[in-house]
């Protein structure tokens, strides 16, 4: 899978953060459920790399990556965790030698059309616009696509179900971000037929 494919597999990419890694596999199945399965678990948590290894062994139709990749080791350890592709807040010249395109998808964060080139130059066509919302949203996706139109985006950081179709409309965006198909509160309840039913509009979304 290139991460074009990647950025076009599902209309929105849940931003997981999962501090018990014990409640990675019913979350994921109740994201799966709702027709999600593009699904970031960010590198932010102790929990994160047995998460990911968790949901990738026993949820068929997740495509579980790993968020929040921050250096070539971050890299490493998602890959020795079973991630499916990793994508990243922002990018620096190591992290991109380090995932130059190869056989697992990378998605590097970029904010301007400086760092847009940087990663083009690297190889790069798919990346995250991080923080979506704070650095343009929209007005800046449509910016881009003028000099930049090879480029496609998983605009993250802001998004919410108000403003995600108007995001998937763009031509430049594959994909959105974001925390809100996982609230802590549903987490800590539980409460996977309220986190399916999240999911399912989301994926109602679909472009
Ligand atoms: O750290 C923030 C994540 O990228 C998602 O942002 P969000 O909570 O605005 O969806
Ligand atoms: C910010 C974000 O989406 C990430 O940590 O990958």
């Amino acid at each position: 899978m290139t991460a074009e494919e990647l950025l076009r597999a599902g209309p929105v990419m849940p931003v997981l953060v999962i501090r018990d890694a014990g409640l990675a596999v019913d979350l994921a199945t109740a994201l799966v459920a709702g027709g999600i399965r593009t699904l970031e678990v960010t590198l932010r948590t102790p929990a994160a790399l047995d998460a990911i290894r968790q949901i990738r062994d026993r949820v068929p139709g997740a495509l579980v990556g790993a968020g929040t990749v921050l250096s070539p080791s971050d890299w490493q350890r998602a890959q020795d965790a079973g991630a499916m592709f990793g994508i990243s807040p922002g990018l620096t010249p190591a992290l991109l030698a380090a995932t130059r395109p190869s056989s697992l998808p990378f998605v590097p964060g970029v904010a301007t059309a400086s760092e847009a080139m940087t990663a083009l130059d690297a190889g790069f066509t798919a990346m995250k616009l991080f923080p979506a919302e704070a650095v343009g949203g929209q007005a800046l996706l449509k910016s881009l696509h003028g000099p930049l139109p090879q480029l496609l985006f998983c605009p993250t950081g802001g998004i919410h179900p108000g403003n995600a179709a108007a995001y998937l409309a763009l031509p430049n965006v594959g994909c959105v971000g974001g925390s809100w198909l996982a609230p802590e509160a549903a987490l800590a309840a539980h409460d996977w037929a309220a986190i399916t039913a999240l999911a399912r509009e989301a994926a109602a979304l679909r472009k």
